[in-house]
């Protein structure tokens, strides 16, 4: 099917107010779209259907899915489309900027008094978007960061999201299984490597023994990577890819998901402090934001899963924006201020021509 036409038919599903997921798998060429055929508000526990999930944050062993069998499923190449690459820069909100900093402040305080090490910080931004046009935000998307997991994800009762994720939560195909350990940010700057400073390894650190200390019941085989540079878009970060053999029996797909979500990069360490610490003081909903998102068939243990990252909920002709960062000690409120205005930039350029 031509991208057109493509786009066509999930927009005119999208009208009738039905379920559909469409998605681009890293670096891939093609987007697949799957549209529910009725507006029931699937869910699954075992993750053994083909389907693709959508689970929060706040999971609890319970993800909404769009089954592949019953849906009409859609795929297309994506061309190499007129995209408008646009920036924008918004006005600044003393009130929300001088709000963030405090939590943030908050947070270095209790990394000092008390037994929490890493705490993920995050908020929302609004942005209106009065010229929502699907065929464009598709566009956008996919021509965006084309290294990312990108997708656009509709369900009455969760409304419209859509994201370009560089993070994978695991993918396996049976019998090895891989993930990675992604934390610590930086501007891409074009021909200039980064350099690491000690904060920003302990803190990538502190994700990869978590990952795999909570694997090792699970795998039977577990390599590491050594950290290097992982490019995302306008943004670089710290990665460890790690690799391993399932162990039989154990090693299902809902249990593989409970153990690495949500891993420190998202939430922080030890997890449940700092779980605690976020639902109580983050003072507002993550809802999906930092929740996992993809492709499973939990009967041949297949799975390709990403953590929703760089993405934002559309609601009307209003675009919430969600972005977050780790704080350790040594974290400063300004720049982590800094840090969170520039992950905006991926879905600024993708709502951009709308503005
Ligand atoms: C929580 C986010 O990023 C995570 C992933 C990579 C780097 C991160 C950091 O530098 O803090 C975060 O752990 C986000 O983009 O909203």
């Amino acid at each position: 099917m031509i991208l057109p036409q493509f786009i066509l038919s999930v927009e005119k599903h999208w009208q009738k107010n039905l379920p559909f997921v469409l998605f681009s798998q890293p670096n891939d060429n093609r987007v697949t779209a799957y549209l529910q055929q009725d507006a029931v508000a699937y869910s699954t526990k075992d993750f053994s259907e083909e389907s693709f999930v959508f689970a929060p944050f706040d999971y609890k062993e319970e993800a909404l899915c769009i089954l592949k069998d019953t849906a009409t499923v859609l795929e297309s190449n994506i061309a190499v489309q007129f995209t408008t690459q646009k920036t924008i820069t918004l006005n600044s909100d003393p009130v929300e900027e001088q709000r963030y900093k405090d939590f943030i402040q908050n947070i270095i305080d209790s990394i000092s008094t008390k037994s929490v090490v890493k705490v993920v910080a995050s908020r929302r931004k609004a942005v209106s978007i009065p010229n929502i046009n699907f065929e464009l935000l598709v566009n956008e998307l996919l021509n965006t960061n084309l290294s990312a997991f990108r997708y656009i994800w509709y369900h009455p009762n969760t409304g419209l999201w859509c994201g370009a994720t560089p993070e994978v939560l695991f993918s396996c195909d049976g019998i090895s299984f891989s993930t990675m350990a992604l934390a610590a940010t930086q501007k891409n700057i074009e021909n200039k490597t980064p350099v690491w400073s000690y904060k920003e390894q302990f803190e990538q650190q502190l994700v990869t023994d978590s990952i795999v200390t909570n694997l090792q019941r699970l795998t039977s085989v577990l390599k590491t990577s050594r950290p290097k540079s992982h490019v995302a878009g306008s943004l670089v970060h710290l990665k460890t890819d790690i690799q391993g053999v399932l162990k039989n029996g154990r090693s299902t797909i809902p249990n593989i998901a409970s153990v690495l979500h949500p891993t420190p990069a998202v939430c922080g360490s030890p997890t449940k402090l700092a779980k605690s610490i976020l639902l109580k003081n983050e003072g507002y909903d993550r809802e999906y934001y930092t929740g996992f998102l993809g492709t499973v068939n939990g009967k041949k243990k297949l799975a390709s899963l990403f953590v929703n990252l760089r993405c934002m909920k559309i609601q009307d002709t209003t675009a919430y924006i969600y972005v977050g960062g780790g704080i350790i000690q040594g974290s400063e409120p300004e720049a982590e201020w800094e840090e969170t205005e520039n992950k905006m930039a991926t879905m600024l350029s993708v709502i951009a021509p709308m503005v």
